[in-house]
């Protein structure tokens, strides 16, 4: 378990470029399944969970070949389906989330795909029902080992298009039915489809690819399927989560701050709910400027009530900034309602906070009221582990706010995430050193 160490209370100042998105990669490294042709993608984030389903697909038999860095090619031409049998693969293939939407491309290329119970944050309940329901709609057998965690869909007779209402709006679960309805016979609608920009950049590399997909964009999928598919070339766009991190950061730390190349124009209302928190931010070209501020108002609602932040399926506020508008409110003036609406144990980590002397109330396990401290009193420095990947990263922008020396355990979670994070946040002034 490898730890970080941080002196905090020190402004930092510089720019800082998002990675490329880690939802979105997972999702475009699983797309290389569907064609025999050569695929070249970058801007490829250096994280954890994205190396670690590269190694699945190579030990599937896909060539990787890495051109620089975050850029490789992909050519899926000689696939071993047995190694989906193998000890190795019920071992990694648990370790991440992400490793679920290989089954979507399997199924629709070889008639079948299998995953053990995949891993991820543990972050409240992961339900796979979706996946699986939306593949039974195309015509495919669900598979499932008694007594273990290893599921699977079949077919016999090919997969048909078909209509199908999604029970939630899932992002990695619309992603594996598009995935598999690309190469099905006939039309599938897909209606309370996911629309975050992770789908729509995998949706627009698959019509480069000669997929037939309208509604990109919105919740309605209309998939024309196709017999083959072919080689193109995809860029990944930045990391959403990591701008929304970095404005957070800014913030926190009293800083001046400029987050080069965020593609404002994908950001969609995750400027707008910093804003809300009273941040100012300055859209300049393609970049994001935060300048140093000493204080932020938490705004209240038109008529005068407590701000509520929650988060909802696209084009609402995602689920994953949650844990990092829930810190920054608590140096801010003004109170503020965060709730989690997705998951039921991603607010546990303000306990932390609350022992390095945030004032919150944690209502319930979806709810938490942050009372902000105007910076009257600094968060004081302590000793943390990280408890998921967002809450990790949130500890840590709250380490960098506090006085003192800070300890973060198990910083393998924010690395499942964040590229060298310690590297680049030395870069922009942070005193931060990775203790293995
Ligand atoms: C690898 C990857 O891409 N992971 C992301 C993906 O996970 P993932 O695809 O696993 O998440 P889902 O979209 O399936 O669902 C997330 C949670 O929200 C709940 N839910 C979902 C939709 C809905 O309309 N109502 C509802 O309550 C689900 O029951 C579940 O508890 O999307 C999540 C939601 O944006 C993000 O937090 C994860 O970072
Ligand atoms: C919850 C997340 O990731 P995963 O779905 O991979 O656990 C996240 O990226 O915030």
């Amino acid at each position: 378990m490898a730890t970080f160490q941080i002196q905090g209370g020190k402004k930092l100042s510089g720019e800082i470029t998002p990675q490329g998105a880690k939802n979105e990669a997972l999702q475009i490294l699983c797309a290389v399944l569907l064609t025999d042709e050569e695929i070249t993608i970058s801007n490829i984030p250096d994280i954890r969970d994205v190396n670690k389903l590269i190694d699945i697909l190579e030990d599937l038999g896909v060539k990787i070949r890495k051109k620089g860095p975050g850029e490789y090619t992909f050519q899926s031409d000689d696939i071993n389906l047995n190694y989906l049998f193998s000890p190795e693969f019920r071992e990694r293939g648990g370790a991440l989330r992400g490793s679920i939407m290989i089954v979507g491309p399997l199924l629709a290329r070889f008639g079948k795909g299998y995953i053990p119970k995949p891993g991820g944050d543990k972050i409240g309940r992961r339900r796979l029902d979706t996946h699986f329901l939306g593949f039974q709609k195309l015509g495919a057998k669900f598979v499932y080992e008694e007594g273990s965690d290893f599921y699977g869909v079949e077919t016999d007779g090919g997969l048909k298009g078909a209509y199908m209402l999604l029970d939630e709006a899932s992002v990695t679960g619309t992603a594996n039915i598009v995935m598999a309805a690309v190469l099905a016979e006939g039309v599938t609608t897909i209606y309370n489809a996911a629309c975050e920009p992770y789908l729509q950049q995998l949706c627009k590399m698959l019509v480069r690819m000669g997929a037939k997909i309208e509604g990109i964009g919105s919740n309605l999928l209309k998939i024309t399927g196709v017999e083959k598919l072919g080689g193109c070339e995809h860029r990944c766009l930045p990391d959403m989560i990591e701008v929304g991190s970095w404005i957070g950061l800014a913030a926190m730390t009293k800083s001046e701050l400029t987050i080069k190349d965020a593609q404002y124009d994908e950001l969609g209302v995750i400027p707008e709910v910093f804003k809300k928190l009273g941040i100012k931010l300055e859209r300049r070209g393609d970049d994001i400027y935060i300048p140093a501020q000493d204080i932020y108002e938490i705004e209240t609602f038109i008529d005068g009530s407590i701000m509520t932040i929650a988060d909802a399926p696209w084009p609402g506020f995602t689920p994953d900034l949650l844990s990092i508008v829930l810190v920054i409110a608590t140096q801010a003036k003004g109170s503020v309602l965060i709730h989690q609406k997705m998951f039921e144990s991603r607010l546990f980590f303000v306990d932390k906070l609350i022992d390095m002397g945030a004032q919150i109330i944690l209502c319930d396990p979806h709810r938490a009221t942050v009372i902000g401290l105007e910076r009257k009193y600094p968060l004081r420095s302590t000793t943390m582990t990280s408890p998921d990947i967002r809450a990790g990263i949130s500890l840590l922008i709250a380490a960098l706010s506090a006085e003192g020396t800070s300890t973060i355990h198990n910083i393998e979670q924010i690395d499942r995430g964040y590229e060298r994070i310690d590297e680049r946040l030395r870069k922009i002034g942070a005193e931060i050193v990775r203790l293995n």
